[in-house]
């Protein structure tokens, strides 16, 4: 459902709003602590691939992250595909971009080196809002949700692991059939694990 009468719609519209008015010098020292916390997350990989993102509309920006990543790991972008679930792709500052259909930069690869979801050991994901079990709310094209689906049966790996500022924090989020939960959220004041869902 879209439109006003939605409360996703609007917890949408405020979050972003809010996420998009930080001032640059909170944006920047919010970035380097999430990095930290993502990257002393227990259990993220020294090896493998991780997945970041091309942060946009005020997300928290990742390049602090990426910077410090262990050298044996191999960096991926996300790719949208059109069976709705997104591929992922290696990527190096001063490889070759394409903008997908919303302006989000992309690696610009050949199809046969786009990278199914299963290889991954871990991604960051992007949000709008999180709540105490970790459950997010996105953009609302379910692009997470549709490609880490499987991880609703299997445990880690992929780690999957959001980053945000804290602001983006509420109580609970309505959650829906579909919803498959973080692993964790790093914000620049702390690293929440999932809450057991009270009776
Ligand atoms: N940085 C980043 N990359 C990402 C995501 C994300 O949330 N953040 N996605 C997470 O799923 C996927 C892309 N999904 C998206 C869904 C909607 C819109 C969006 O901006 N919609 C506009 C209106 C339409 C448009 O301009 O295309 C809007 O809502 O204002 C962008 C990305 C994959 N890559
Ligand atoms: N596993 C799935 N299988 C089929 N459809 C799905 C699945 N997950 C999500 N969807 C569809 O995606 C739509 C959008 O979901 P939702 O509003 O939760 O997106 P979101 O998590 O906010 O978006 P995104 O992941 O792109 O940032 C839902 O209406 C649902 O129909």
């Amino acid at each position: 459902m879209t439109g006003t009468a939605d409360p996703r719609a609007a917890l949408r519209r405020c979050m972003r709003d809010a996420r998009r008015a930080l001032d640059p010098p909170s944006r920047v020292s919010a970035a380097n602590a999430v990095a930290r916390r993502l990257l002393d997350f227990p259990g993220a990989p020294i090896h493998g691939r991780v997945a970041g993102y091309w942060a946009m509309d005020g997300e928290i920006a990742l390049h602090a992250w990426q910077l410090g990543l262990p050298p044996a790991t191999t960096y991926c972008l996300p790719v949208l595909h059109e069976d709705g679930r997104l591929r992922f792709a290696a990527w190096r500052p001063g490889e070759p971009l394409a903008a997908n259909r919303h302006g989000i930069p992309e690696p610009d690869v050949p199809r046969e080196l786009l990278l199914d979801a299963h290889t991954l050991d871990a991604a960051i994901v992007p949000l709008v809002a999180f709540d105490a079990r970790c459950h997010r709310l996105g953009m609302g094209g379910g692009w997470y949700d549709r490609t880490f689906a499987f991880r609703a049966e299997s445990p880690a790996p992929p780690l999957l692991l959001g980053a945000a500022f804290e602001l983006q924090r509420v109580d609970t989020l309505q959650a829906e059939a579909w919803d498959i939960p973080l692993d964790g959220v790093c914000t620049e004041r702390a690293t929440h694990l999932p809450e057991p869902t009270r009776p």
